[in-house]
């Protein structure tokens, strides 16, 4: 097989405990797992040794040292051709590492000659005309149900929808990207192309001059690639004519792993590693990922609410439609059973309830609707398994300010000084109220949503706070630049006052917001630390900025288990005001017209602790989720462990074994508790899907997640930092876009500094200095906004 991560080459590892320090840890969990019992692992281990411990050696020329991690191919080798070991900062070692960013690229041993005689290179019209057949029966042969308003189920849809031209528009991409994938599947079966061979891409053919070459993607055509602004939907930023689309708005998702797809082409993984069926989404939800409240001792909720902007930045993906743009419906009404397949449209994953669920059963409830999402044409035209894109740019690029198109940023400008539109509410800024009927869930609801760069904004209120936050700060600059330049047209004030903004947004989340989530060896490890002065050197034009599926399907929803339940709004002295439950504020904004709401709710942000990043979810999320005016919501929980298998995430295991960690043999490797849970509801460690495998773990020193997330992290951030080539800290060599040595002092900028200078001052006067941290945290202080030590961006170098 080209590909086998099943089998456990890191055995040949020493035990960590035993060898030297700098050799990969096994992964911790949240309480120390009882070693006593001398698991099988271990008496493996000790009994090999290791070709891989020869001494550290600089990579050959060109070649990068990088964390393991950023090294996929390793997990294919066989030892004796594992690249070189090197040094890493943070005392940590690397690989030599040559594979560029193709993970899932073919094995270069395969002659295309021996896997030309396997099966014909050509598709014939046989099969074409085939799979039509069966994709038009499947379009059209089944009931169009659609998602009723009102439903929790529906403003789950609305997480994804960005305009309704979008949604049509996707909708026709991804049915060319599906009846490829259909078409791939027919071809496998028919020649019984060996899985392993979809996975890695190793099936050479391709469906140019085939009607379905039609969406193959083209390159963007550049007419400028030493433009100043990056382009607004991400296009271009990659010089080379050939990667101009990477990291721009519709494009496919990376992958760490090739997919866990049944097929190798898109059917989810439905079985456990013993060919039994896996337990539901729901069932493990329940089991291993109840609400217990656990705040966090020195990070409070504005992490969780930067974490979902950031998160919102980089990463939305869109579900499969109905003809005419509706949402899919895959249960029967109320939720009382799932359709009987010949209803059931193609993408239903419906998540199944048992009868004796603690909560969904009283309701009667079998069956939480689930779509699943919707895919891209294989960029390359070849047969290939299905990949998801996202619909905005990969890069952080404070999208949800500017929007993913320059239609959308059309939709947002004034026109005026180079500001955004914005509605004046008796004085106060808040973000314009949308005319799209489909951005909120009630019509009647829909009079007061708010409309951003983002489709998702008013998806809970502490969301819209942020939005507006930055929806200001971009005004508030634009204006300073405008005192600065009374004659600046409003095209210059606005493109400078978003690169300064990005440039922000760039700068606190490297410097002051991932160091908390990934802690600050991963930060060293993955180059990720912001310099104090001068210009950063790390661009690659090797680097995909690409999100992968790892990290939007599983790490960074990591965000989930931060959230509290309730927020505390609080008054003076610490009095609280008001307790608000989330499910009360998920897109239902109107509490944002009170007056002093705004400046309550940042207040809440930085004084009320989020929740630890472990394996409990709010009840808010898994129980009542978008509940609206509806006795019961969905389960968060359970739709991120259905998406995993959606997006062919690999389990758990499989990302120890990138990490270069041993893999987990047995269930008692875990803590009594968690060891026994996990055996109700997965066969063997092989199975555990890898969110839940990642809350598992204890956090990294000096962060929040555990470490197998801390790298999936790390890396999408090296991607962003090394694959963008406007990063804020790049010079003129690299970008054409460079701050010069006096604007860079925007480095000063903090998050303390955005929620004064955003704030209404009603009830917002003080922050704390380090607005990540509680504020009752010793070593923090509350500091007055107009106090002068609180460093602010002096714009004189933006006089021309
Ligand atoms: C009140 C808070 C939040 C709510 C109600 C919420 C809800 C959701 C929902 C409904 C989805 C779509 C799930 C699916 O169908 O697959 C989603 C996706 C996601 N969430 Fe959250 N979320 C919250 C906070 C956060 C936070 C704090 C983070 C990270 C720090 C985060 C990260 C993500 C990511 C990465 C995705 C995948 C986005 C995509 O690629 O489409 N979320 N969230
Ligand atoms: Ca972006």
């Amino acid at each position: 097989a080209a590909f086998s991560v099943r089998q456990n080459r890191f055995d040949e590892l020493p035990d960590p405990q035993t060898a030297a320090p700098d050799l990969p840890e096994l992964p911790d969990l949240q309480t120390p797992a009882p070693v006593a019992s001398s698991t099988e692992a271990t008496e493996k281990s000790e009994k090999v040794t290791s070709g891989l411990l020869k001494k550290c050696e600089k990579c050959f020329q060109g070649i990068k040292c990088v964390p393991q991690f950023q090294c996929p191919a390793h997990v294919r080798m066989e030892s004796h051709e594992k690249p070189q070991i090197c040094d890493l900062p943070a005392g940590k070692f690397g690989y030599c590492c040559q594979t560029g960013q193709n993970h899932t690229g073919p094995r270069l041993e395969f002659s295309a000659k021996e896997r030309r005689s396997r099966f014909p290179t050509i598709l014939s019209p046989a099969v074409l005309d085939e799979a039509r057949r069966n994709f038009e029966h499947l379009l059209h042969g089944v009931a169009q149900i659609p998602v009723r308003r009102g439903f929790p189920d529906f403003a789950h849809g609305l997480v994804f929808h960005s305009t309704a031209k979008d949604d049509f528009h996707n909708f026709a991409i991804s049915n060319s990207a599906i009846e490829q994938v259909m078409t791939t599947q027919l071809f496998g079966k028919k020649e019984q192309v060996p899985l392993d061979d979809f996975i890695t891409n190793n099936v050479p053919i391709k469906f140019t001059e085939t009607p379905l070459a039609q969406h193959c993607q083209s390159n963007a055509i550049c007419r400028n690639v030493r433009s100043a602004y990056r382009n607004l939907d991400g296009t271009c930023n990659n010089p080379l004519p050939q990667r101009s689309l990477w990291g721009a708005a519709g494009q496919p998702m990376e992958r760490l792993l090739p997919p866990a797809y049944e097929d190798g082409v898109w059917t989810p993984r439905a079985h456990s590693s013993d060919g039994t069926p896996l337990l539901g989404a729901r069932k493990i939800s329940r089991t291993l990922l109840s609400d217990v409240d656990r705040p966090h001792p020195m990070y409070n909720l504005l992490v969780m609410q930067f974490g979902q902007v950031l998160a919102h930045d980089i990463s939305q993906t869109s579900s499969v439609r109905l003809e005419d743009g509706n949402l899919v419906q895959c249960c029967s009404p109320q939720g009382k059973a799932a359709l009987s397949p010949q209803q059931s449209h193609f993408a239903c994953m419906p998540i199944h309830v048992e009868p004796d669920d603690e909560f969904f059963a009283a309701f009667g409830v079998r069956c939480l609707n689930f779509v699943r999402l919707s895919l891209v044409p294989s960029p390359d035209c070849q047969l290939s398994y299905g990949k998801q894109m996202s619909k905005v740019t990969h890069f952080v690029d404070a999208s949800p300010v500017y929007g993913s198109s320059d239609e959308a940023s059309r939709s947002l400008r004034a026109f005026r000084g180079g500001r955004l539109r914005m509605l004046n509410d008796f004085g106060r800024d808040l973000l314009p109220l949308t005319s799209d009927k489909k951005a909120c869930p009630s019509e009647e609801a829909g009079k007061s949503c708010f409309h951003s760069g983002d489709g998702r904004t008013n998806q809970i209120i502490s969301l819209i706070t942020l939005q507006i936050l930055l929806a200001r700060e971009h005004n508030r600059v634009a204006d300073a630049l405008n005192q600065l330049n009374p004659s600046a047209s409003d095209e210059w004030l606005f493109q400078e006052a978003r690169r300064i903004v990005i440039a922000e947004m760039q700068h606190i989340t490297y410097n002051e917001f991932l160091p908390i989530i990934i802690g600050p060896q991963q930060m060293k490890r993955f180059r990720l630390v912001p310099l104090h002065q001068g210009y950063a050197h790390d661009y690659n034009v090797n680097v995909n900025p690409a999100i992968t599926n790892e990290f939007s399907g599983a790490a960074y929803r990591m965000g989930h288990s931060s959230v509290d339940g309730k927020f505390q709004i609080r008054q003076q002295h610490g009095h609280i005001d008001e307790v608000v439950n989330i499910p009360d504020v998920m897109f239902n904004p109107s509490r944002m017209r009170k007056r002093e709401f705004y400046d309550d709710m940042l207040r809440t942000l930085y004084s009320q602790p989020m929740q630890q990043v472990d394996s409990s979810i709010s009840q808010g999320l898994s129980r009542f989720l978008f509940r609206g005016d509806n006795p019961f919501g969905l389960d968060l929980a359970a739709i991120n462990i259905q998406r995993g298998r959606d997006q062919g995430l690999r389990s758990y295991n499989d990302y120890l074994e990138l990490m270069g960690a041993p893999k987990l043999q047995s269930f008692q490797q875990f803590p009594s508790e968690i060891g026994q849970k996990l055996s109700r509801v997965y066969r063997s460690p092989d199975d555990i899907d890898l969110w839940v495998g990642g809350l598992l773990e204890k956090a990294v020193e000096g962060g929040v997640v555990g470490g197998t997330f801390a790298e999936i992290i790390a890396d999408q951030f090296a991607r962003f930092k090394q694959g963008d080539r406007y990063y804020y800290e790049y010079d003129n060599a690299v970008n054409p876009g460079a701050f010069n040595p006096q604007q860079l002092q925007l480095r000063k900028v903090t998050m303390a500094r955005l929620l004064c200078d955003n704030s209404d001052r009603l009830t917002l006067q003080a922050v704390p200095l380090a607005a990540f941290i509680r504020s009752d945290h010793p070593g923090n202080q509350m500091i007055d906004c107009d106090d002068a030590s609180l460093p602010a961006v002096n714009f004189e170098a933006w006089r021309i």
